[in-house]
């Protein structure tokens, strides 16, 4: 695991696309993992703006985003189909029939999670996932105490978890209790993995990752095993970490 340390938010959104642009430029065909969150916003936006300016395209990639919320329909503003639709899909040449999101208003929700886990796997699996980080170290919805060796599966949000999101909410009782995620073993498939984390509300959670051991409680410490992760943090993100730390992870 290697950390690169930029200065805020607009460099990390900067470097982020620029990885991502990179991958998809080096194999057109590249399955990639999105995250949503108001982290990758500017990373999305900055995708964007490549397209516009040099035409990047993506009409041969495929698309997995890490989670949707149960109970919510696709044209729901707080849905991550909406989410992905509103910021990043519409602006781009990507066919909607190549973006796949779990579906939260599947009738049989289990069957929809192996239906998902399994078309991953028909694709040949994830080239780059794109991962935020929770401020208790979830990543997708995956919540301390999930199995490392989980696939996707339904998960009942913490309630950390629901009352940060209730930001985008006109109240926390509107935020979804369930929703499905790639699971822990879904995400470490992934050959490559990026995961971004900004501002002081996540200094906490990033010293307890990189400072801290591989354990179920905090589940982004998994990917201290897993052999190629890049965490993209800025200076506040970062500013807990202890010296030793600094050297043996910051570039
Ligand atoms: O980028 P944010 O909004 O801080 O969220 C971090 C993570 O938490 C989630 O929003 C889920 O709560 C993820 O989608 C995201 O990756």
């Amino acid at each position: 695991m290697r950390v690169i340390e930029v200065n805020d938010y607009y460099e990390l959104s900067q470097k982020a696309a620029e990885m991502i642009i990179d991958q998809v430029r080096k194999k057109p065909d590249s399955v990639l993992g999105l995250a949503t969150g108001e982290t990758v916003l500017e990373t999305y936006a900055a995708i964007v703006n490549d397209y516009q300016q040099n035409q990047t395209s993506y009409r041969h990639i495929r698309t997995f985003n890490l989670d949707e919320y149960i109970g919510l329909a696709a044209d729901h503003p707080n849905s991550y189909h909406y989410y992905m639709n509103e910021h990043l899909f519409r602006f781009i040449d990507i066919p909607m029939s190549q973006t796949y999101i779990p579906n939260g208003l599947a009738d049989d929700i289990p069957e929809e999670c192996i239906r998902y886990e399994k078309l991953i796997g028909q694709c040949g699996g994830i080239d780059l996932q794109i991962l935020g980080i929770g401020r208790n170290g979830h990543i997708g919805f995956n919540e301390p105490g999930t199995s490392f060796d989980s696939t996707t599966h339904v998960v009942e949000l913490a309630h950390s978890t629901r009352k940060a999101n209730s930001r985008f909410f006109s109240s926390l009782e509107e935020v979804p209790t369930h929703a499905i995620t790639m699971g822990i073993a879904t995400i470490m498939k992934s050959r490559q993995i990026i995961l971004l984390a900004s501002g002081e509300r996540k200094a906490h959670i990033m010293s307890q990752l990189l400072e801290g051991e591989v354990t179920p409680n905090i589940p982004a410490s998994i990917l201290k095993t897993h052999p190629n992760v890049t965490i993209i943090a800025d200076k506040e993100a970062l500013s807990l970490i202890g010296k030793e730390q600094r050297k043996v992870y910051v570039q």
